[in-house]
């Protein structure tokens, strides 16, 4: 099984372990097909059973999301993106894809907890589900600021957040994140963690704002999402899209940052975890 999320119409593989997996469903069906030596066949189906079974294995072994999360997951799976963008209800193409999900939202929640975070900031909502799960971690006086800008996403993930207990600790600001992030920063605010995940090309414009404008709190940590960006950022320049590109120089900044440390984690399509030195 390739990584896919859930159901609806044309769920595609969108991590690097997912399309490996992908890719090598393909190579074990041809090679069914050829006549190769055992060993070699044997090989490929040990690789393709160690892939696709990595993610299956750690979803048993973790901690199940709440009803609400699931709840929340299902439905952006059966909303029609396609659609909605055709009929002009969204500004732009969204897909369920772009919801984190089960591991990545457990990962944030435990962030959340170790770093003892009472004040989070998400660049980048969609449906919701990151911005509920860190939530679901904060003390009843935590509070999440979530950056938006399609109206449609925001009153679907509204909808959501009605039916968690944790839902009233998120308020969603609906602009572009950029003009969200420089009023916030106007009015003094700062963030004990910073979720990054919206538009890759604008990336290296909010980590700088992040870190210019005293938006990250001193003691603050900022993680960013897709920065393996289905492995696009390590494979041969000219095999990049244009978000790919984004990433790959992106990564290239927060390396070349002296003012930071880092870490890429292989989760899902990537998570960098950035604190000030
Ligand atoms: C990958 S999705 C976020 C997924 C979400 N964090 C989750 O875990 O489910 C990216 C979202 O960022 C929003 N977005 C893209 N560009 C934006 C911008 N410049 N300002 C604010 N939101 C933006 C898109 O509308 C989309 O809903």
């Amino acid at each position: 099984m390739t990584e896919t999320l859930v159901k609806g119409d044309m769920a595609r593989p969108v991590t690097p372990l997912g399309i490996l997996s992908e890719q090598l469903e393909k190579i074990v069906k041809m090679a069914a097909d050829a006549n190769i030596p055992v060993e070699l066949s044997e090989a490929l189906k040990q690789a393709y059973q160690i892939a696709t079974g990595l993610d299956p294995y750690i979803e048993e072994v973790s901690t199940q999301e709440s009803k609400a999360l699931a709840g929340l997951a299902k439905k952006t799976s059966e909303e029609p993106w396609s659609k909605r963008f055709s009929d002009s209800d969204t500004v732009r193409q969204l897909e369920q894809e772009m919801l984190s999900g089960h591991i990545e939202g457990q990962t944030l929640k435990m962030f959340v907890y170790m770093t003892g975070a009472k004040r989070v900031l998400e660049i980048g909502m969609f449906t919701g589900y990151s911005a509920l799960a860190m939530a679901e971690a904060l003390p009843e006086d935590g509070r999440v600021v979530a950056c938006e800008v399609d109206e449609y996403v925001t009153n679907f993930a509204k909808a959501c957040f009605k039916e968690s207990p944790h839902g009233s600790k998120i308020s969603v600001e609906v602009a572009p994140a950029l003009e969200t992030l420089r009023k916030l920063a106007d009015a003094g605010e700062s963030f004990d963690l910073v979720f990054i995940d919206a538009d890759k090309k604008e990336y290296v414009d909010y980590f700088k704002i992040l870190l210019d404008k005293g938006l990250l709190a001193p003691k603050g940590f900022i993680c960013v999402d897709n920065t393996l960006l289905q492995g696009q950022p390590y494979l041969p320049p000219e095999q990049r899209t244009p978000n790919g590109e984004a990433i790959a120089q992106f990564n290239k900044v927060v390396a070349d940052d002296p003012r930071v440390e880092q870490v890429l984690l292989p989760l899902r399509d990537g998570l960098t975890i950035i604190r000030r030195v």
